[in-house]
């Protein structure tokens, strides 16, 4: 990161501090399986498919903290409430925060949720479904795994927004599918399907629309059956082997010029609906 933009950086709990006042929805822990060593991350607002408010990503954040804590935990699954798992950050904030200072603050608090999500000695598996928009994919990739429900529509649409991608998902994406069909994704805006997911190697597995937490659950407790410290130990094993700052450094520097910029700004004020009537 250079100087400039270290900084305006300030304490990371001062930011989500500030987050909280910003839009409704809610992101919870939920505790059902817990005593499998199972944590569910719950994304919920529903006015808005779940797109993640300010308010939400403080909430997100208290979440990870918990999870740190949480020393008998294996692994943790991220879904939405109801038909889809997240519409991408809350357009209404994107609107009200166009100075680079605004995109720097909000992309920085959600690159850190995110980061040390990665860095959790449980295992992540993002449940994806209905709409995956935007933020809603940088979520599912800073997952160990991703499972797709047959319903899902999964896109990476920040291009038609005139940013790229805020929250370092390039750089996971491109790590986890590779430089051509990483690019090829971020550059078309392109809505895939569960099947086309799983073909690429973005997915895992694909679950069914009816019974999405029941089998993400079954998929998840096969690989739960080891002792608590061994699951935790390879976890951090094989997340430590992929050092990759740099870029994600990098891609935040790419990021805040576009913010707020003539093309992010029209795209904004046209209210586009990427799934129906995407050109
Ligand atoms: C800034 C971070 C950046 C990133 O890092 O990636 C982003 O995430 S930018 C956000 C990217 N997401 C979008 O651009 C989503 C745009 N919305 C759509 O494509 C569609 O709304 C949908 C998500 C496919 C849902 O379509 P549909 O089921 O037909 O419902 P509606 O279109 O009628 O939506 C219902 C309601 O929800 C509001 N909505 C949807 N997504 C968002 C959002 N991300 N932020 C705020 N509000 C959102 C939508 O405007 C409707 O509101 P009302 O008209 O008031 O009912």
């Amino acid at each position: 990161m250079d100087r400039n933009t270290e900084e305006i950086l300030v304490d990371m709990d001062q930011i989500a501090f500030n987050m909280l006042k910003h839009g409704d929805g809610e992101i919870v822990l939920l505790e059902t399986y817990c005593n499998e060593g199972i944590a569910i991350i719950e994304i919920n607002n529903p006015g808005k498919r779940n797109a993640i408010s300010g308010k939400m990503m403080s909430d997100f954040r208290n979440c990870i903290t918990k999870l740190e804590s949480w020393k008998q935990g294996k692994a943790v699954i991220i879904l939405g409430r109801g038909q889809n798992f997240c519409s991408g950050g809350d357009l209404d904030f994107v609107k009200n925060h166009p100075t680079q200072k605004g995109g720097l603050y909000f992309s920085t608090l959600m690159r850190d949720i995110l980061k040390r999500l990665e860095q959790l000695p449980l295992f992540s598996v993002a449940l994806v479904h209905g709409a995956t928009l935007g933020g809603g994919t940088e979520v599912a990739v800073a997952c160990d795994y991703i499972l797709v429900s047959e319903d899902v529509k999964f896109a990476f649409v920040q291009g038609k927004l005139g940013i790229i991608t805020a929250w370092g998902a390039a750089t996971r994406l491109t790590k986890a599918i590779g430089t051509k069909k990483a690019l090829d994704l971020l550059l078309t805006s392109r809505i895939l399907t569960a099947q086309e997911c799983l073909d690429i190697g973005l997915a895992s597995g694909i679950v069914t629309e009816e019974n999405k937490l029941e089998d993400c659950l079954e998929w998840t407790r096969r690989r739960t059956r080891h002792s608590c410290n061994v699951t935790r130990a390879f976890k951090l094993a094989v997340s430590q082997s992929n050092l990759f700052d740099e870029s994600l450094r990098n891609e935040l520097e790419l990021f805040l010029p576009l913010w707020g910029c003539p093309e992010n700004r029209e795209a904004l004020s046209k209210n586009i609906k990427h799934v129906n009537g995407h050109k």
